[in-house]
């Protein structure tokens, strides 16, 4: 059963677009906001390709056609659709200032009893509630990437969030076959204070030439028995996201086991940020270039 009657999502990148494509697809009315119609128009045609490999992966899945998913969806540059919104998800870049000033906006454009959901990796989500006039109503959402795949959610309980609206967001949680784990608010929340620090110490063991990336995460891959590499993993997230979020830890904490490793740096500066960009720790530019060799 349906929880809310339409969710705002603010955010249109690889969470925006893929949490839209698993709403949208439970049947759930979707207003999608982001900065610019061609990074709607890319956030399309990367539901498009989502659904297909959906469609290989999951034995069962609500809608078969992706164009009566995208007929549920809303794409917008404006907030104009967001006056009667119960539920908001907002899922921008991880910059505390960035979404300092989205929240602003939409508590200017919401109904006042509007539920925020912050997809964050690390901000505090009492700090994104101290923004708003109800901050009982809101609550971080911590996803899985890639959205439609994954069951666990990490819900985040902030300082101020209500037991109504933890509750209210597990019935949701539940209606999109999912199964949320809530955790308290601190730096990272469980996720993120551990994937990140491994991650990052991953970066360091190929800065000082200890591996080579594909060797390193075959380590991970044949030796630990994990689905996917650490390095892998990291181009998947997005290089950006990870140097965010680990400064956020690195500032959160004052403990210098989260400094970022200069090369993670360099490679963001250079535009290296993975899956999303074309490279990363590996190549996504040619069918023969995986991560996986
Ligand atoms: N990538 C992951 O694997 C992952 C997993 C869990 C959570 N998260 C978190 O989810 C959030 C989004 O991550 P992402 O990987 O989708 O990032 P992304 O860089 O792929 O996308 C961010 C999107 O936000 C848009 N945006 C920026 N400012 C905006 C504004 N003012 N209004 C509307 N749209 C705006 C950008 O144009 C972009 O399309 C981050 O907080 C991240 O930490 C990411």
């Amino acid at each position: 059963m349906k929880t809310f009657e339409s969710i705002g999502i603010i955010g249109a990148g690889i969470m925006g677009s893929d949490l839209t494509l698993d709403l949208a697809s439970h049947g759930y009315r979707v207003i999608l906001k982001d900065l610019h119609p061609d990074i709607l128009e890319k956030a399309k045609q990367k539901m498009r390709e989502d659904f297909k490999l959906v469609k290989l992966m999951k034995k069962e899945i609500p809608v078969k056609d992706i164009d009566q998913v995208l007929s549920n969806v809303v794409f917008t540059t404006t907030y104009d659709d967001f006056y009667t919104v119960p539920f908001v998800i907002e899922n921008i870049t991880e910059n505390w200032e960035a979404k300092k000033q989205v929240y602003l906006e939409l508590k200017e454009h919401c109904p006042q009893d509007t539920i925020y959901g912050v997809n964050t990796s690390c901000i505090s989500i009492t700090k994104v509630g101290s923004l708003l006039p109800k901050p009982e109503n809101v609550i971080g959402m911590h996803f899985m990437n890639p959205v439609p795949l994954k069951q666990m959610v990490e819900i985040i309980k902030g300082y101020y969030t209500s037991e109504q609206t933890i509750q209210t967001i597990k019935n949701f949680l539940e209606s999109i076959d999912k199964k949320p784990v809530l955790v308290n608010d601190s730096p990272g929340f469980v996720t993120n204070r551990v994937l990140m620090l491994m991650i990052n110490e991953c970066i360091w063991a190929i800065h000082d030439q200890v591996a080579t990336p594909q060797d390193l995460d075959k380590i991970f891959r044949l030796g630990f028995s994990h689905k996917m590499g650490p390095l892998a993993t990291a181009d998947l997230i997005g290089l950006d996201t990870i140097l965010h979020s680990i400064e956020v830890l690195y500032e959160s904490f004052n403990d210098p086991k989260y400094r970022p490793c200069p090369l993670l740096v360099k490679m963001v500066d250079a535009g290296l940020l993975g899956k999303k960009s074309g490279k990363g720790f590996f190549d996504y530019t040619t069918a023969l270039a995986q991560s996986t060799k």
